[in-house]
């Protein structure tokens, strides 16, 4: 099953993801657990569950013991190149759009929102005006 310290890929991982044949990812170290899949106190869905992604973060949520942490050695077959495990996605928050650095147009624009109206409104009075006075 592969000599220790081989570099394998997520893709040659992902290959052995049945009952009969089972390889998981931990802490950038590769596991054939196939043999270990009954014994696993864990039950061997969570195992199978696990295979073809970095299960890192599974096993570290179960808390598991030393005593477990001792068990793995015995199914290390190898290392995983980690170029070709996605990085966690991290939150990165959304890149704020460049404001327009140059307001000058909508500068006019609000002041001729303001002024128009208020023209339209002189012109009437004044319209009113002149034609009162004719
Ligand atoms: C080579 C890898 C693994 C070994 C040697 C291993 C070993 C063990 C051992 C010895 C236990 C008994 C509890 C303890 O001593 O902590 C255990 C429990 C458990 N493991 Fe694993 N495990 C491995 C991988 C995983 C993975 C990848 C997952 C999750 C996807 C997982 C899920 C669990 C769960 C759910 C339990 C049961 C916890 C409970 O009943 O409280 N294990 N495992």
């Amino acid at each position: 099953m592969g000599a220790d310290g081989k570099i394998y890929t997520l893709e040659d991982v992902s290959k052995h993801n049945n009952n009969k044949d089972c390889w998981l990812i931990i802490k950038g170290k590769v596991y054939d657990v196939t043999k270990f899949l009954e014994d696993h106190p864990g039950g061997d869905e969570v195992l199978l569950s696990a295979t073809g992604k970095d299960a890192t973060d599974d096993f570290e949520d179960v808390g598991h013991s030393t005593s477990a942490i001792m068990m793995m050695d015995e199914h290390y077959i190898g290392e995983i190149d980690t170029s070709t495990i996605p990085t966690r996605t991290k939150y990165t928050p959304p890149k704020q759009p460049l404001y327009n650095q140059d307001k000058t147009a909508e500068f006019i624009i609000k002041l001729l929102q303001f002024l128009v109206p208020l023209a339209i409104l002189g012109l009437a009075v004044a319209i009113r005006f002149y034609t009162k006075s004719a």
